[in-house]
């Protein structure tokens, strides 16, 4: 059972991309409610199909992932979408950007599939594009130059802090970060890592952040090496 200060808790995870071949099998695995965790491991080692799981995206073979309380393992799949919606922020890493939409249509989003998350943007900044234009501000990008673009007119870097806004806005609970600053120059990377950190803090969110750059892990509380946890030892999944 998770308790009310238990952002996600699993449980006797195994999971496999085929039924005879295991990529992850997890005991055990507690993140606490607004605590900022660092996510490392090898490339390849399963980080980024973790974060799937926990998003409800991948579903395991065996066990229960729990987010605030819900076991999502039991969700049909559009409830699974609507509990993403309305509370994960999610920065991938291939960033996901609706080619076809502006700038402004992606980063807003997330406000048109959650209520919660369009009213904490309104309350915010008066408006939900004011709230995206603030966020893309903060991240680096002029509104007044970006903001009716389309996201294909971009470079990667620029890319990914859209992505950034996207995942940000409406304050979700739980922010999912798949390498959010591989695209980065240092002074990118450090100011996105801070602006990160202080939304979260003021939401009082969850953040679960994955990087190869261990250079990172020393900004947050929390470092998980997915190699301790990951008791994969090339066994079958039963
Ligand atoms: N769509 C897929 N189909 C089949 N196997 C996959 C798929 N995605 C990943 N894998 C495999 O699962 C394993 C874990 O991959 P994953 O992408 O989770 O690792 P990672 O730690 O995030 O790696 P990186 O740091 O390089 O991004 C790898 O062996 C990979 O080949």
């Amino acid at each position: 059972m998770t308790t009310l200060d238990e952002a996600i808790r699993i449980t006797d995870l195994k999971f496999g991309w085929k039924n005879d071949q295991t990529t992850l099998a997890i005991p055990s695995l507690v993140i606490e409610k607004g605590s900022r965790t660092f996510l490392k491991g090898d490339s390849g080692s399963g980080k980024s199909t973790l974060l799937g799981i926990i998003a409800g995206i991948l579903i395991p073979q065996s066990g229960s992932i729990e987010v605030f309380q819900e076991n999502i393992v039991d969700y049909s799949s559009s409830k699974r979408d609507k509990f993403r919606a309305e509370q994960m922020g999610i920065i991938f890493q291939m960033f996901n950007l609706l080619p076809y939409l502006s700038i402004c249509e992606n980063i807003c989003l997330p406000c048109r599939f959650s209520k919660s998350r369009a009213r904490t943007a309104k309350i915010a900044n008066g408006t939900i594009e004011e709230s995206g234009k603030d966020l893309l501000n903060q991240l680096g990008l002029d509104p007044n130059i970006y903001w009716s673009r389309p996201v294909s007119e971009l470079s990667v870097g620029q890319q990914q802090r859209v992505a950034a806004a996207r995942a940000l806005i409406g304050g979700p609970n739980l922010v999912i970060a798949d390498e959010p600053t591989s695209a980065l120059d240092t002074k990118n990377r450090d100011s996105f890592i801070n602006l990160l950190s202080e939304i979260t803090t003021t939401h009082n969110s969850t953040l679960l952040f994955v990087s190869h750059d261990e250079s990172l892990a020393n900004q947050f509380e929390h470092i998980i090496d997915l190699s301790q946890i990951n008791q994969f030892s090339g066994e079958l999944i039963q």
